[in-house]
């Protein structure tokens, strides 16, 4: 079982900041040492197996381990974390999600902009179009999310969804507060290292953005008259502000009592008004390295040095980086002065520095790979050494994305149940668009394995720097001249253990404002639950259903996957069974053994990933396209992992083959192989 390979690290919670430091002193005894949890442990688990024991004595000892976890699970529902990771085998049915909506195609009726295609071009269109030959619009930039089921609004449109018996849903505060906060020990996961954290952003950006209303405004100022008005009479834009119970143990002692949530730009801010109120995907909608890139040809051309194929960089110290963003509204923000700015395909850039880190490493893979063609092709054209660099890149992102992270992050069942693994058949008559569940509700569950800090790490092991989310956020200053260091702390650090919470800093510290003495209104988990409710997700016991799972008439029918205790403060929190959130189900299902997710948020998972891969005519292996690589190409485009990108493009001299997959340095030394092994073969691709 994956709590096997696990370990409690009590020393490493991250909580420098002396309220939550404060917090943690009151934390039961057994949370605050190796010895006493495990001595905790120890007795509970004697005192269940015994009572195991007597009430089941004839069960196969595989049932008897999943039952004594349960066992622990009702006697002591405060070691809570421990218990969470049970295999449990639910009445998935296995099949693929089909969409039940009916607004998939209003966009496409109304509003589409006519598009003319070349049905022989080899490479994709910068914005995503025609690569549907028959809805050359479909998966395109600034187009709308799919979705899996019809928005929920208590109007239909745009007010958020309310409870059966009427009453508005929770304070996503107070539900953040109430299940996940407590629960904010950092877990470690031994098999897996972090760099999944940045890799699932990564990927996350070639996919979606979809940005606030702020209408031309860079703070959320224009909300401040929310504040004095009572809420029964808020403006519409006032709805959605999330309010901060006055017993709240770290903002209330600051009289911080609304986060200023503001909701996402829609189609009306395009000329195209529909209801239900429909957001548009300004990135592309295929794994295909448009963050890399750029979704329209304005940006691409931004980014190009138009020399031998290569990206624009800015270097500093004989190092290759981002070039730098001069007008960036952050330079002088609020989380005080950057000097470095980055640009590239994706505006999110500079979000942090593990999303910075990887947009940098790309950069220099394109520009190394765009070398070694021009070397071993001399004759080609910028035009063409581009252009087929930019291809092989997205090439690499489906593959790093298919063979080694889906992987990791759904298991091997779940890859096979919803057709990941294999040859990829091409199927115009499925599109590749994101679904609106997945990007507000089950990818953003993975939230969850977001660590505390990010250590640096020098080629010598020790450990240079830990940062907190706040000092990075907006900031990626740091990434120069601490590239490797970076990428090497991501690497030679192990991840933080999926569980039903998010780390304390992500929650209550990520942005940084001096004038809150350290506290500003952002907390990543209320604002997932909030944007939830903001795009009008189905609540999760609807999702449940159209993934083959039963649907739950009263709360107790949701322990299948749900622990006890968290049913018991789910009633406290929701007038029914019904009207639970998506994001709230999706981070409290047990995740299946070996998977690090539930099944609810694998199958859309799943069901996205499937439709990224069938859906996508530049499907990096489909055959018989003007785009398609030869089979040659596409076995060594297989070869091409995590660590080969990072050794082709840092100073990193040893890694494991498996970047995903946790490999200490000191006991596991001789499965760190030299980076010589992992040079990259374009032989494949000389003419
Ligand atoms: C350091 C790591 C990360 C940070 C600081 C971070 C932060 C954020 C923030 C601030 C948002 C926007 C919240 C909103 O206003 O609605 C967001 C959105 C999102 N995140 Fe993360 N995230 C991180 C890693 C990840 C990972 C590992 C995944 C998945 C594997 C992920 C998936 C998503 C998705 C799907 C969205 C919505 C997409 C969009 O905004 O276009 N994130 N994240
Ligand atoms: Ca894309």
């Amino acid at each position: 079982m994956k709590s096997f390979f696990t370990r409690l690290n009590p020393f490493d919670s991250g909580e420098t900041d002396p309220l939550l430091r404060a917090k943690a002193e009151l934390q039961p005894f057994w949370k605050k040492s190796w010895f006493s949890f495990l001595i905790t442990v120890l007795i509970i688990g004697i005192s269940a197996l015994v009572i195991v024991y007597l009430a089941f004595p004839s069960k196969s000892s595989s049932d008897t381990v999943d039952t004594v976890v349960d066992a622990i699970t009702v006697l002591s529902t405060k070691t809570i974390s421990v218990v969470s990771y049970i295999e449990t085998k639910p009445g998935l049915s296995g099949s693929r999600v089909s969409s039940v909506a009916t607004t998939n195609g209003d966009y496409f009726k109304k509003c589409a902009p006519a598009v003319t295609c070349d049905p022989n071009a080899k490479y994709r269109t910068y914005n995503g179009s025609c690569n549907n030959l028959q809805n050359p619009n479909w998966g395109a930039a600034m187009t709308p999310f799919y979705r899996l089921m019809d928005a929920e609004f208590d109007d239909g449109n745009e007010t958020l969804r309310k409870q059966l018996d009427g009453k508005p849903l929770p304070s996503a505060r107070v539900v953040g507060l109430k299940l996940f906060y407590l629960r904010d020990i950092q877990y470690l996961d031994y098999e897996h290292s972090e760099i999944l954290v940045p890799w699932g952003q990564f990927l996350t950006h070639d996919v979606s953005f979809y940005p606030d209303d702020i209408r031309g405004s860079d703070t959320p100022a224009h909300l401040d008259h929310c504040f004095d008005k009572d809420k029964s009479t808020l403006p519409f834009e006032c709805e959605t502000i999330i309010t901060i119970p006055s017993d709240d143990p770290v903002y209330s002692p600051y009289n911080v009592s609304l986060f200023k949530f503001v909701r996402s730009t829609t189609s009306a801010n395009f000329s195209c008004p529909l209801i239900p109120r429909t957001i548009l995907n300004r990135n592309t909608q295929y794994i295909d390295a448009s963050h890399v890139y750029g979704s329209n040809l304005k940006t691409a051309d931004s980014l190009r040095a138009f020399e031998n194929g290569k990206l624009r960089t800015w270097i500093y110290e004989n190092e290759e980086y981002c070039p730098k963003n001069p007008d960036s509204e952050f330079k002088d923000g609020p989380l005080g002065k950057s000097n470095v700015q980055f640009t590239a395909g994706d505006i999110n850039v500079n979000q942090n520095l593990a999303i910075a880190l990887f947009q940098n490493l790309f950069l220099r893979f394109h520009n190394v790979l765009a070398n070694e063609l021009q070397t071993i092709n001399p004759s080609w054209s910028d035009e063409r050494v581009y252009q087929e660099t930019r291809r092989i890149i997205g090439a690499v992102m489906q593959v790093i994305t298919y063979d080694h992270f889906l992987p990791v992050l759904l298991g091997d069942e779940y890859m096979k149940e919803y057709k990941l693994t294999g040859p990829t058949v091409y199927d115009p008559s499925i599109s590749s668009a994101l679904a609106q569940e997945m990007t507000s509700g089950a990818f953003r569950a993975v939230h969850n394995i977001i660590p505390a800090k990010f250590n640096l790490i020098a080629a010598n092991y020790s450990t240079v720097d830990q940062v907190e989310p706040s000092r990075i956020l907006l900031k990626p200053d740091l990434l120069v001249g601490n590239f490797d260091n970076m990428l090497r702390g991501f690497l030679e650090t192990p991840g933080r253990l999926a569980q039903p919470s998010y780390n304390t800093l992500i929650t209550n510290v990520v942005f940084k404002i001096p004038n809150l003495d350290g506290y500003s209104g952002f907390d990543l988990l209320s604002y997932d639950i909030q944007r939830g409710r903001d795009n009008g997700l189905p609540p999760y016991n609807k999702i449940r259903q159209i993934c083959g799972l039963t649907k739950a008439i009263k709360f107790s029918d949701l322990s299948d996957l749900i622990s006890l205790e968290d049913i018991e403060t789910l009633k406290t929190l929701y007038s029914t069974v019904h009207d639970i959130d998506f994001i709230v189900g999706a981070i409290l299902e047990k995740p299946r053994s070996g998977s690090m997710v539930g099944p609810t948020t694998a199958c859309v998972i799943g069901d996205t990933f499937y439709r990224f891969k069938a859906g996508d005519r530049f499907f990096y292996d489909i055959q018989g396209q003007p785009g398609s690589f030869t089979l040659e190409q596409i076995q060594s485009l297989k070869n091409i992992s995590l660590s080969n990108v990072m050794c082709s493009s840092s100073h990193l001299d040893h890694m494991q083959k498996e970047s995903f997959r946790y490999v200490d340095h000191k006991w596991m030394s001789s499965q760190k192989y030299s980076c010589d092994s992992y040079k990259i073969d374009l032989s494949q691709w000389k003419e």
